[in-house]
């Protein structure tokens, strides 16, 4: 089985390294102030343009208005985008138009009715991520990013219209499991390889793209 992986959260040239030499798909860069993970479009455009060719490079917006897409996609050359907030269908089939990019939308689960809204996201997206949704209590969390995991039984023997991806609280250690109870085929991970939020940690990378070439 073969499990495609994107490395999120790539600041610096040595965990682009780790996720190019493991054979990662994607890399997400993360325009998100809010985020530890940030970059400014002129870090990112360094980055991207070492990635070209060699894997694919994904844009993370929450909730980005017209100017911050206009500002970043005119400095950074990105393969898609992922949307990671509260963007509507049809903010996001406005987006995909108008920048003509695949657009991957985050779908936050914590439980089974979460999933109601996948066939109207999956009208206009080429494809969905499930993400856990942070609890309300957990006050500082951001969109994502959080090192969170939802019960993956919930996607248990389920099919999906559109390709799909598999978030949130995977680490080299929880891979196996999460793919084999959800039967994801493209999983992303952040937290999970840093040693703290922001600072990516090359050997975890290699030992999640490892894992997921075992499986
Ligand atoms: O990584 C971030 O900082 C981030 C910020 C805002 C929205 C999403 C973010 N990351 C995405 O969140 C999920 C889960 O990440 P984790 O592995 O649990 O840390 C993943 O899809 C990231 O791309």
């Amino acid at each position: 089985m073969t499990v495609d992986c994107k490395i999120c959260g790539i600041r610096d040239p040595e965990a682009l390294r780790a996720a190019v030499q493991g054979r990662a798909r994607w890399v997400g860069f993360v325009f998100f102030p809010r985020s530890p993970r940030s970059l400014t479009p002129e870090q990112a455009a360094v980055l991207s343009a070492e990635a070209a060719g060699r894997v694919e490079r994904v844009g993370l917006f929450v909730d980005p208005d017209d100017a911050l897409l206009d500002a970043t996609l005119g400095r950074v050359d990105l393969d898609m985008l992922q949307l990671h907030g509260s963007e509507t269908p049809r903010r996001v089939a406005e987006i995909r138009a108008r920048w003509g990019l695949p657009v991957m939308k985050a779908i936050k689960i914590a439980r089974a009715e979460d999933l109601a809204v996948v066939p109207d996201y999956a009208e206009v997206v080429d494809c969905i991520l499930f993400d856990a949704k942070a609890p309300k209590e957990m006050v500082d969390a951001l969109p994502g990013g959080n090192a969170l995991s939802f019960d993956w039984r919930l996607l248990a023997g389920r099919s999906w219209p559109k390709p799909w991806m598999l978030s949130g609280g995977l680490n080299p250690e929880n891979l196996t499991e999460a793919v084999n109870l959800t039967g994801a085929d493209a999983v992303d991970v952040s937290s999970g390889v840093e040693v703290r939020p922001g600072v990516k940690d090359p050997a975890r990378i290699a030992a999640f793209l490892s894992a997921a070439g075992e499986l």
